[in-house]
């Protein structure tokens, strides 16, 4: 506790000392390890809409213009922006920051980010730290072993960043200090890549204007954003429902965004509109605010089979029709997710999550019966059969995804309300029970439809017989 708190006041001393502004009359870095949040930054009195909280020069980031080791390794680096060495293929802007934080975090005391360093995790609860018996808590959400990237992430820290610090010993460690073994270094670089994944910001650049290169070619602003530890900004902690900002200028400035931040209130940023899953792949952790952007894939050869099973066609009949659902086996699978609607200007969230439209599995699923009507017109001998046949072959896939989860909603509803869950498995449960809980709102949606089409044929007749008494 006491070291906690001795490293949190070093980091702020040290915060100043480089320039970094922060507001100690209105905001505090807390302790909110209690809640799972570690660090945090709470108001200590009430703070007015629009308020500079922190500044945070551009030197004090972590970033390639802002380390050593750069100049230290120009080939290393340069060959990132020299796209014509075709020997080496060019370090990206993430494997260039877990360079250099590895570099940073070597040089212990020399490093001037030292204090900085201190306050940064070394341990994570990401699913890429996860155990095997922990990933099956996982089984059949978005979250698969490809997409939590374990392997890749190894293969790529070994063959790029391992290689790298093993060939300039004298460049990463100081005098005096031990080398690490390979797989201490595997294992300082993939944290250094996480800590990256959870805390670095794209850095857009300072000036307003796109600025015309020599050749007279505007330079694309995206391509200029570049990717940095920015200190204290990070301590931060974030929410769907957020109340202050980063602005990128001359400086870095977090400002608040309401006008009812109250003494006590979290000051929380905002990492974008993600689903719990993603929310958990890259920061390892939850809340139920992310739950409305939760999403669900289906596969395509889903669809595929569902359309076949609908009209009794087959696969190569299919085809044969110009349908081409599944001809791409790697196509991405279509999303089942609510329309969310955007947080306001005060980052609040004021539309209501609603499930009511599946765009692009309707869409295709249109267009390939539209194709099958014209190979087989006494199939689908309108629009009101065409729609039918859409939403029956959307249902059958939504429920056929609903079941394949091996827990129930109320079976995963009722592990909740254990006492003594790890927290590991409490958000495994709740990725998966957000997944099924958008299954079923989709289900009960077409439900709906279907009803109303039921209604509207039976009334059919009914009005037809009206008019003609009339
Ligand atoms: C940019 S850091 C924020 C500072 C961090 N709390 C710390 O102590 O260094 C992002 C990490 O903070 C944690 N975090 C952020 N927002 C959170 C929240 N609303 N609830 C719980 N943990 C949160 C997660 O561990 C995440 O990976």
């Amino acid at each position: 506790m006491a070291d906690f708190q001795q490293s949190t006041n070093r980091f702020l001393s040290w915060f100043k000392l480089v320039g970094g502004e922060f507001k100690d009359d209105l905001i505090e870095v807390q302790d909110l390890r209690a809640q799972g949040a570690g660090r945090g930054i709470v108001a200590k009195k009430d703070i007015p809409e629009d308020c500079t909280l922190l500044t945070i020069p551009r030197s004090a980031i972590i970033n390639i213009e802002t380390s050593e080791l750069p100049k230290k390794l120009p080939k290393v680096f340069e060959a990132a922006f020299d796209e014509e060495d075709e020997d080496t293929e060019p370090l990206d802007p993430w494997e260039s920051l877990i360079l250099i934080m590895v570099y940073e975090y070597l040089q212990g005391d020399a490093s001037r980010w030292k204090p900085y360093l201190d306050v940064l995790p070394t341990t994570f609860d990401t699913p890429m730290f996860w155990t095997e018996s922990e990933l099956k808590e996982l089984e059949v959400t978005v979250l698969t072993k490809d997409k939590i990237g374990r392997q890749a992430s190894d293969d790529k820290l070994r063959t790029r960043i391992v290689p790298v610090v093993k060939h300039n010993p004298d460049i990463f460690y100081p005098v005096g200090k031990n080398q690490l073994t390979e797989d201490d270094l595997l294992n300082l670089a993939h944290r250094m890549g996480s800590t990256i994944m959870a805390y670095a910001f794209d850095l857009e650049n300072d000036e307003e204007e796109d600025e015309a290169d020599e050749d007279g070619w505007v330079v694309d602003r995206d391509a200029q954003k570049m990717l940095g530890m920015v200190p204290m900004a990070d301590i931060l902690n974030a929410n769907a429902d957020f109340n202050a900002h980063v602005n990128h200028g001359e400086s870095l400035e977090v400002t608040s965004l309401r006008s009812d931040i109250k003494a006590g209130t979290e000051i929380l940023n905002y990492y974008g509109a993600m689903p719990s899953s993603e929310v958990l792949r890259r920061y390892g952790y939850i809340t139920t605010e992310y739950h409305r952007y939760d999403e669900v894939e289906i596969p395509r050869s889903a669809v595929a089979q569902a359309l076949g099973r609908a009209t009794g066609l087959s696969p190569s009949e299919l085809l044969e029709m110009g349908i081409e659902i599944d001809a791409d086996k790697e196509g991405d699978p279509y999303i089942i997710e609510r329309d969310s609607g955007a947080p306001n200007e005060e980052g609040r969230l004021i539309e209501e999550a609603k499930m009511d439209e599946f765009p692009e599995l309707e869409e295709e699923l249109k267009l390939a019966l539209k194709a099958i009507k014209k190979h087989k017109p006494e199939m689908i001998a309108d629009n009101r059969k065409r729609d039918g046949a859409v939403n029956a072959v959307i249902t059958e896939v939504v429920a056929d995804k609903l079941a394949q989860y091996p827990t129930s909603i109320r079976e995963d509803r009722a592990i909740l309300k254990k006492s003594g869950i790890t927290n590991r498995h409490r958000m495994a449960v709740e990725v998966r029970l957000g997944e099924k809980v958008l299954l079923e709102e989709a289900l009960t949606m077409l439900r709906a439809r279907s009803a109303a089409v039921a209604n509207e044929d039976e009334e059919r007749p009914a009005k037809k017989m009206k008019s003609k008494a009339q």
